[in-house]
């Protein structure tokens, strides 16, 4: 699901919070191996927001977006327990543009809302940077541009195969077709500014996040910000402090 439309006042908000930490997007294709590299980082202790949580929190039933896609859709989108039923929403959407674009329109908002939340929680515990993984960020522009780097989790189109064939296991024909709907890897690689090749084995990978980790903390992008409000709170607390003594005395 591919979070555009980050014209959105939400999303501006995150900015304004931007400069004093910084965001990293991180995304890949399918069975790039994301998650593994999510969970070393995460092990480093890094801050990542999943985007494809949130995306599935804000339709749990009850919700404003789960009332409004019963609404739109109708009940034939809903499992026997009441819950959406994803696949199904997935197949409607998947061959009707207009479909998607509706219920796009019904979740992105609150994904965008909840991802602000969350940054803006690590920011209050005073992390410099939060990764936000984001399936389809690099097929919308508006998002990258919010991301101080980006990060590609690649690994080659015949692995990708292999390992999703293993993984889901599908046949080599619908293999090939989920891959096809997919923008191909390959075309990604120019709009990333860090690649993770995950084509090797797993200690390859490890080593290669743990590149990735020491860069983004030692990365300084977050300091002119920092060192701007601490010398203007400075400078404000020493001007009241002066008219305080002034008017004081
Ligand atoms: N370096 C590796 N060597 C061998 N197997 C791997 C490696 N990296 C990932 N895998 C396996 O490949 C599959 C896909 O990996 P992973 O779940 O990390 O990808 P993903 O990009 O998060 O997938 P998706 O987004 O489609 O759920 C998993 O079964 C995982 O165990």
């Amino acid at each position: 699901m591919s979070l555009s439309n980050t014209d959105n006042p939400v999303f501006q908000l995150a900015r304004s919070a931007n400069p004093a930490m910084f965001l990293v997007g991180l995304s890949g294709g399918i069975a790039s191996g994301k998650s593994t590299v999510v969970s070393i980082l995460r092990e480093m202790g890094c801050a990542v927001i999943d985007a494809d949580v949130l995306a599935r929190q804000v339709v749990q039933r009850g919700t404003p977006a789960y009332n409004q896609i019963v609404y739109h859709f109708g009940e034939e989108v809903l499992l026997q327990n009441g819950e959406l039923d994803r696949e199904k929403l997935g197949s409607i959407i998947f061959s009707d543009p207009e479909k998607r674009g509706l219920l796009n329109s019904i979740t992105h908002p609150p994904i965008r809302r909840g991802m602000l939340r969350e940054t803006l929680w690590y920011f209050f515990l005073g992390y410099r940077y939060v990764i936000l993984d984001i399936p389809l960020l690099f097929e919308s522009r508006n998002t990258t541009r919010y991301m101080k780097h980006t990060v590609l989790v690649y690994c080659d189109p015949q692995t990708q195969v292999e390992r999703l064939i293993r993984r889901s296991g599908l046949s080599r024909d619908d293999t090939m077709k989920r891959l096809a709907s997919q923008l191909p890897l390959d075309s990604k690689l120019p709009l990333a500014d860090h690649v993770i090749n995950n084509s090797g084995d797993r200690d390859s990978t490890r080593r290669q996040v743990l590149q990735l980790y020491a860069r983004l903390e030692t990365s300084l992008s977050y300091l002119p910000v920092r060192v701007a409000a601490v010398t203007l709170t400075t400078g404000l607390l020493a001007l009241m402090w002066t008219l305080f003594r002034r008017f004081w005395h």
